[in-house]
């Protein structure tokens, strides 16, 4: 029997995310584990799913004109003109005649002659006929929408919260997929030998500009399958969230609390930042995910975090903690690039309701934190409601905490001088540093 193509591979994927709201990165995983493809068609078939995923509401602006609409198709037939029209606008080397051949051959394959007529019908038009004008669109949020391919609501309210230029220019960062980022252990190695590890294992890698101490940038080659990764020399981790266990300073010997630690990130750094030392409580709701924080600690060498599957909106313990982080379930609108789908599956009802998970979270975990002691609430969404809003509440409720702007100045130089600081906390957003929309905060216990 035949291998599916890899375009077949990923006119698969791209269903299943469709029908079942499966998440592109969950599935992608399963996919090229299960696909047995090689090196290049793996690259190949990630760049499809997610740039197809990602660029969806502009492929169906193109489309469009060329196909009858409230004529009933298969979903697949639209998934597929999308994925070859995708090809023919974003990937400069396939050339357009190869896309149609194999447009028309997998519409062969799975329908009868009509759909192959029509599949081919479509993509010839387009060829001779060109796109549709997106700057002909008079609305400016539905325009700005479109041309960065992102719900009309979602670009309205980052246009209302940050203004246009903002809104638009982190909606195109939303489209540019993210390099590979990981975070030396440094208990175990510094970022100048974490590159050369790598180097000696066929991995290109260089230190990160925002982070040279802790951090180092993948350039070429895959690092989680070399000894480096078994041995926990590193955790593969974005920049904005290591910023997060920074602003939390926690020191040798302390007790830390993580609210909502899995699949134990930030914990792990915490960890390492205290040398193996003192004692960290990471808490997570699902018990699958607490086993995660468990294995990547055991990789790392780290015997200072016990883990525990508990709702952090009702643990009860007599124990108080020198720092505790919450560092919250949140709509995700940071880390977009990560998971394009997020943007088409997320609604206004969804920022609402975990805004309120948000709030019974932080004001159950923060009765833990010591006098004088250290409280970081962090989010990687941008959305205010679920950021400075979720703060100003908090505060208006619970006087005994006061935000410590003290402590931005455990952040690189290059956050402290151009981050988007208010008396509320800080937000990265994508476009700023290159790294993920993240939102963080650190509150003091009053003495
Ligand atoms: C943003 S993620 C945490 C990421 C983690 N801190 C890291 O750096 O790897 C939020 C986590 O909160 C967990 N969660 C959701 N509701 C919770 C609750 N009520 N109590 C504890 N954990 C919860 C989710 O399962 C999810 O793993």
């Amino acid at each position: 029997m035949n291998r599916p193509s890899v375009r077949e591979v990923a006119l698969d994927a791209l269903l299943k995310v469709e029908k079942n709201q499966a998440y592109s990165h969950l599935l992608l995983h399963s996919t090229l584990t299960n696909a047995g493809l090689d090196k290049r068609d793996s690259g190949l078939l990630t760049e499809l799913v997610y740039g197809t995923i990602a660029r969806k509401r502009t492929l169906d602006y193109y489309l469009a004109p060329f196909i009858k609409s409230g004529k009933k198709r298969a979903l697949w037939v639209d998934v597929l003109l999308r994925l070859s029209v995708y090809q023919m606008v974003y990937l400069d080397r396939i050339p357009d005649r190869a896309v149609v051949h194999e447009a028309v051959t997998i519409a062969n394959k799975r329908g009868h002659k009509g759909i192959s007529g029509l599949v081919n019908g479509v993509l010839r038009s387009i060829q001779r006929q060109g796109l549709p004008d997106v700057g002909a669109i008079a609305d400016p949020i539905e325009r700005a929408a479109v041309q960065t391919s992102h719900p009309q609501w979602l670009m309205a309210r980052w246009m209302n919260q940050y203004g246009e230029n903002d809104a638009i220019a982190m909606a195109n960062a939303n489209n540019i997929p993210p390099e590979v980022c990981l975070r030396v252990n440094r208990m175990k190695t510094t970022a100048a030998e974490l590159v050369a590890h790598l180097g000696h294992e066929g991995v290109e890698a260089e230190t990160s500009k925002l982070l040279p101490d802790l951090a180092v940038i993948i350039k070429k080659g895959n690092p989680f399958v070399g000894k480096a990764y078994k041995e926990g020399l590193f955790t593969a981790q974005d920049e904005a969230s290591m910023l997060v266990a920074k602003l939390l300073g926690p020191e040798e010997g302390m007790d830390v609390l993580d609210a909502c630690a899995a699949p134990g990130g930030k914990t792990t750094h915490i960890a390492e930042q205290m040398s193996g030392t003192g004692h960290i409580l990471a808490l997570d709701l699902h018990p699958h995910k607490v086993k995660l924080i468990a294995e990547q600690a055991a990789r790392l060498g780290l015997e200072n975090i016990e883990t525990r599957a508990e709702d952090a909106r009702t643990l009860q313990t007599k124990k108080h903690y020198d720092r505790v982080l919450v560092d919250a379930p949140c709509t995700g609108f940071g880390v977009i690039r990560r998971k394009p789908d997020i943007r088409w599956s997320k609604t206004e009802k969804d920022v609402k309701h975990i805004a309120n998970v948000q709030a019974a979270i932080l004001a159950h975990a923060s009765q833990f934190v010591k006098q004088g002691g250290t409280l970081v609430y962090s989010t990687c969404t941008i959305e205010k409601e679920e950021n400075e809003h979720a703060i100003e509440r908090f505060l208006d409720t619970h006087p005994q905490f006061e935000t410590n702007e003290r402590f931005y100045r455990r952040l690189p130089d290059h956050i402290q001088a151009n981050g988007r600081f208010s008396p509320l906390g800080l937000t990265i957003l994508p476009h700023d540093f290159g790294t993920d929309g993240f939102f963080m905060v650190a509150l003091t216990r009053k003495s």
